[in-house]
């Protein structure tokens, strides 16, 4: 098993500027959870994107932006108890122009709002995407693994809304999406790969070792500890890959790099702290130090 990392970084010429490198958008988070799409956009952050904002509901943002004062926060409508309304898929629908690259899912819960917003992200566009958490959880509330795939728009090349979303579930998540059990390993690496060429979509499959498939390809990990199995590991993944595709990566090199570095910090974090006092906040730390050695 290769401990190389799968594919280049983005390269920082000499004369670049924030708008280089992507702006993209997290969106997610509740009130209980705000934790978590903190750590997906402060994990863009640490990933080199230009500009990162968290997309919360309403009552979230004080919360949300205190983690992180390069962070910009867009509050959207919320219910009453902390989690999206359904009007928040609209005010979300009015920013996506001009955006690289979202990732969507930890902390939403599935409320109505958080499905409405699942299914204007579903919509055929150039935009990346990356579905996490709760997000793959709608999907699965909306039956989306055996619905029809989404035809293109005539106006847009097809080539251009091909497989640019990423699919992050841990085998839980799979399992309301695929009905596969989380014991066996070949069945869900499967039933991604089916699932994977039937929407067009890359699939990271998360575990040790985590998996990548997409409609034709697998690729295994090399990466990572089982320190990771700690709260809030999966957002920072969340906010690497979304920031890698929003600096212009192609989803399946997104998902392998992103998996791969995340992994490296993990390793990183339990040298220094072991495997069970590492906690997500050590391995956001690393996040750095992993992508400094691409700068040499
Ligand atoms: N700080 C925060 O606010 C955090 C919020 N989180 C959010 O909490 C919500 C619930 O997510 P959870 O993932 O905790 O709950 P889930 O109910 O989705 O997943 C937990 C279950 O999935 C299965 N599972 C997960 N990983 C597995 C593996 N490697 N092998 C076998 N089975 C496995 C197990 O049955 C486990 O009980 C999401 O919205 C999530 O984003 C979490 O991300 C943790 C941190
Ligand atoms: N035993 C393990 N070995 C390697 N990586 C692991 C192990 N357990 C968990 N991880 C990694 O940690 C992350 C956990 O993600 P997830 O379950 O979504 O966490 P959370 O939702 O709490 O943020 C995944 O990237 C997964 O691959
Ligand atoms: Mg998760």
């Amino acid at each position: 098993m290769s401990h190389q990392p799968p594919a280049s970084f983005p390269k920082r010429e000499r004369d670049s500027h924030k708008g280089n490198f992507g702006r993209v958008l997290l969106c997610g988070g509740s009130r209980g959870m705000a934790g978590s799409i903190a750590l997906s956009s402060i994990a863009a952050l640490h990933t080199g994107s230009g500009l990162v904002s968290a997309a919360v509901p309403d009552r979230c943002l004080e919360t949300v932006a205190a983690f992180h004062p390069c962070l910009m926060t867009i509050p959207l409508a919320d219910a009453s108890r902390g989690h999206f309304a359904v009007a928040a898929a609209d005010e979300l629908a009015s920013r996506l122009d001009s955006l690289d690259a979202i990732g969507c899912g930890p902390g939403m819960t599935t409320n109505e709002g958080s499905i409405q917003i699942v299914r204007r992200l579903l919509e055929p566009t150039k935009l990346a995407r990356v579905f996490d958490a709760d997000a793959l959880n709608c999907l699965a509330k909306m039956d989306w693994a055996e619905q029809d795939p989404v035809s293109c728009e005539a106006s847009q090349s097809s080539s251009d809304v091909s497989n640019n979303i990423v699919l992050t579930p841990h085998p839980g998540e799979l399992g309301r999406l695929t009905g596969t059990t989380t014991k066996d390993r070949d069945l869900q690496i499967e039933a991604a790969q089916k699932l994977a060429a039937h929407h067009d979509v890359t699939i990271v499959v998360k575990g040790g070792p985590t998996v990548v498939v997409d409609a034709t390809r697998t690729w295994t990990n090399s990466t990572g500890n089982p320190g990771m199995a700690t709260a809030g590991s999966g957002d920072v993944l969340t906010g690497v890959i979304t920031s890698l595709l929003g600096q212009g990566m192609p989803a399946w090199d997104a998902a392998r790099l992103g998996v791969w570095i995340h992994g490296a910090a993990g390793d990183r974090a339990a040298a220094e702290y072991g495997q069970a006092g590492m906690s997500a906040y050590e391995l956001l730390a690393e996040l750095p130090k992993v992508i400094a050695a691409f700068d040499s």
